[in-house]
């Protein structure tokens, strides 16, 4: 589904991205870790044209992301919240994406419905404007408008920011039920091990721009290598 070549992107001096080759399939859930500044957000950047590259491509689905629309019908993304529209409320930021989507005001309140225990109640009916809501749930609303339209690609740079315990484990559920549902690709960024380690498959390790470790995770066969690598100690 993803093919990334020869991609290159360089901040002054400093490497951001240097990928000579990476692949990923339809319905394929990756982590992808590694430690701050490694370059995790630059390449969502890069593969949501965000960002201009110096060298290389993204083709998703067989289109270019940097030369072409279309690859935008079924891709779904929250990096930060720059995606929001701070004054609305986040039924109209619903509304409106849906709308994008070709989705009625019925269909995006039935699409609301798994998400009810992720709101807990805050989300919706609150009258407020989503530049007055938390940095939690800011983080939900992002999350939940960039699964409404049920995209074939979920990309989300640090899901689990700013969420409450009890609304990351209703996350982490309910990106892998998505996941297998709709045999979609799910590519995630997370400092947190144990979270990735659940629910991803495939973790991709980057360190310096690279992706040094393109590791298969059965049943937390992962754990014990990206312990190793943080050096993280009982
Ligand atoms: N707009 C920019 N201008 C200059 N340098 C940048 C810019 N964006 C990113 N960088 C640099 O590129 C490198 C990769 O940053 P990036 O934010 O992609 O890392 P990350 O893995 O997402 O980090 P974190 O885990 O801390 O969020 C860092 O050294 C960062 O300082």
């Amino acid at each position: 589904m993803i093919n990334i070549d020869n991609l290159k992107k360089n901040f002054g001096s400093k490497v951001a991205i240097d990928i000579e080759h990476y692949e990923l399939n339809q319905g394929d859930m990756l982590g992808l870790v590694g430690n701050n500044g490694a370059g995790k957000t630059t390449l969502f950047r890069l593969m949501l044209d965000l960002l201009k590259a110096d060298k290389g491509k993204v083709i998703i689905n067989g289109i270019e992301v940097s030369q072409s629309e279309d690859w935008k019908n079924f891709t779904g993304a929250f990096i930060d919240y720059s995606f929001l529209i701070d004054y609305l409320t986040p039924e109209e930021y619903f509304y409106f994406i849906g709308k994008v989507y070709g989705l009625n005001k019925e269909e995006v309140n039935e699409r609301l419905l798994p998400f009810e225990r992720f709101m807990s109640g805050e989300i919706i009916g609150q009258k407020k404007y989503i530049r007055n809501y938390s940095a939690g749930n800011k983080q939900k609303i992002g999350i939940i408008a960039a699964m409404l339209h049920h995209p074939q690609l979920l990309i989300l740079d640090e899901p689990f920011n700013f969420l409450d315990p009890s609304s990351q484990s209703v996350i982490k559920h309910l990106l892998k039920k998505y996941n297998e549902e709709h045999q979609a690709t799910v590519i995630i960024s997370s400092h947190n091990l144990n979270h990735i380690i659940d629910i991803c498959p495939r973790i991709a390790l980057q360190e310096n721009g690279i992706i040094i470790k393109d590791i298969i995770n059965e049943n937390n066969s992962a754990e014990k290598e990206l312990e190793d690598y943080f050096n993280i100690k009982e």
